[in-house]
Parts: C-alpha cells; structure tokens; sequence
C-alpha cells in the first residue's frame, strides 16, 4: 500500500492566532481531520466560538487565552495543554498582523510590535513546544504560516515582510536542528485571502485588479485552500518533508514578465 494517512486522529494541534481568519480554518481544519486542537489567542470569546464549532462537528477544543508574544504565558499555555492531553504533536504558527506603511515612516513602536507579534511568537512558541517534543521522543510537526511577502517584494510594509522571511529561514534552521529528534519543521506562505487582516484590502476593486493581474490563477484563495497543504504537512503524509515554504499562492510567486 503506498497512500500514506492523511489522518490526524489521536493527535494534538496547537494553533496560534486561532481566534479568526487563517487560524480559525486551520484549527477547524485539523479537528475534521481528526486532531484535538488547542486554540491560543487573546480574544477569549473568539476562541471560545472556535472551539464551540469544533465540538459541533465532534471534535475536542481546548481554548486558551495567551499572548503568544510573551514566553511566561506561553508557557503556561502548553503546560495545560500537555496536563490535559498528555501531548503535543503538531503546532502551527499562525498568529500576526500588518502596520502597512513606508519605510520611512516606520516607529521603533511599530517595528518591535510587528516583530514580536510574527516573528518573536513563533521562535518562542516553537522554543517550548521544541524542548517538549524532544524530551518526550515521539517527534513532531511544527508549520509556521509565513507569506510571499517573506520571497517577494511587496508593497505591504518592510517589517512584515522582514518577519516573514526570517520565518522562513528560521524554518530551515530548525528543521536542520530537530530533525534528529523526528521534528519536521515546514512553511506555508500564503497570497491574499479574505480574512480581517485583509478584508478592507479587498474590498478595493482596483486593488484587487492589481492582485488578479499577477496571479496566474486570476483569483483570490479560499481559505480551504490553505487548509489543505496545512494537514497534508501535517500527517503522515508530509514525514519525508522538512525545512521547506510551500506557497499557496494562485502562482503569484512565479509571476515574471
Ligand atoms: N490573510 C492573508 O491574506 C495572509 C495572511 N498571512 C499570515 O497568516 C496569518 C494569519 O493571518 P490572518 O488570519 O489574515 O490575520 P487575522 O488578523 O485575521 O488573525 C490574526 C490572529 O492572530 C491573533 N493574534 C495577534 N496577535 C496575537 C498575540 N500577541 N497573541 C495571540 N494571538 C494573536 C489575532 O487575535 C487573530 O486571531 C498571519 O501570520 C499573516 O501574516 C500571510 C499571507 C496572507
Ligand atoms: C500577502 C501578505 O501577507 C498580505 O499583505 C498584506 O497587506 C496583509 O498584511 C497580508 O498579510
């Protein structure tokens, strides 16, 4: 037999910035494959929604209020997911935002928070759920949601775009690190789709006109789209990959002219 398992039953997802957008479909994702998923975001009534869809469909939700910008309830957060369900084996590294502007307008403020929030959360995130995973042996999947903007240039801000290359290569240097511990480490970098970090973006028509004029699939994903690639780096399916971006992108990264 030759078709791995896409499955994900009796395994424990840890999705950050699960509260909506990217994070919420991935989390609901992952329990219709099978997982239980611990929900972590700031937005307590978010998460709770989340989680309460995710029991809709028979599935186990752990939402947990955190700061995934801040290593003490991090912390806190893992050591009750692991007392609840005795592990972790997957986490996506979703959480972020944007403060789109020039490079010259950019504030210290704004720098540190853009940073912390895309790049210094998945590095500490990665950090604890890393030492877990290796103490405990059993290997494990870490997916950090980086975006083409960490391969292309965009007209979305130097910041975000510095956060979301540094994820990708902090994705391969993980990945050369752990992978003695059966750790794969991989990257999924989205193009547009309709969330609230994006929305009022796309409400824009000749904004979106630009965006369609060089996606070779003349369409903005659905986040289903990016659901996919996430549970098949996730399963078994995906153990022979690591240290690699998979972009999901209407081919917008290999756009030339
Ligand atoms: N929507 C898009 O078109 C694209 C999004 N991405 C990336 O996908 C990820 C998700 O983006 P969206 O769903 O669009 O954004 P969103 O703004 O809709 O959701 C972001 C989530 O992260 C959470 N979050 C923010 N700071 C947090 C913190 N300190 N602690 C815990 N949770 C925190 C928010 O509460 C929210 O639940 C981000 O990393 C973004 O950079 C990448 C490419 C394209
Ligand atoms: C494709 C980018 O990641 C996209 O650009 C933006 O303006 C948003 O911040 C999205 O992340």
């Amino acid at each position: 037999m030759f078709l791995p398992s896409f499955q994900l039953e009796n395994k424990v997802a840890v999705v950050t910035g699960a509260g909506r957008g990217i994070g919420r479909a991935l989390a609901i994702g992952l329990a219709e494959a099978g997982a239980q998923v611990a929900l972590l975001a700031r937005t307590e009534q978010d998460i709770i929604n989340v989680a309460r869809e995710i029991n809709s469909i028979g599935a186990k939700a752990y939402p947990i209020v955190t700061d995934v910008t801040n290593r003490d309830e991090v912390n806190q957060s893992i050591a009750k997911i692991i007392e609840t369900t005795g592990t972790i084996d997957i986490l996506i590294n979703n959480a972020g935002m944007n403060i789109r502007s020039q490079a010259l307008d950019v504030t210290d403020v704004e720098w540190h928070k853009i940073m912390d929030t895309n790049l210094k959360s998945a590095f500490i995130m990665s950090q604890e759920v890393g030492t877990f995973m290796k103490k405990h042996g059993t290997g494990g999947k870490i997916i950090n949601i980086s975006s083409v903007a960490g391969h292309v240039a965009l007209r979305t801000g130097v910041v975000y775009a510095a956060t979301k290359a540094a994820m990708i290569q902090m994705t391969k240097v993980l990945a050369l690190e752990w992978g003695q511990y059966g750790i794969n480490v991989n990257s999924i970098g989205p193009w547009y789709f309709k969330t609230p970090l994006t929305e009022k973006l796309l409400q824009d028509e000749k904004y979106v006109d630009d965006i369609l004029a060089v996606t070779p699939l003349k369409r903005i994903g659905e986040l289903e789209e990016l659901v996919g690639p996430t549970v098949f780096l996730a399963s078994a399916a995906g153990n022979y990959i690591t240290g690699q971006t998979l972009f999901v992108d209407g081919g917008m990264t290999i756009q030339g002219f």
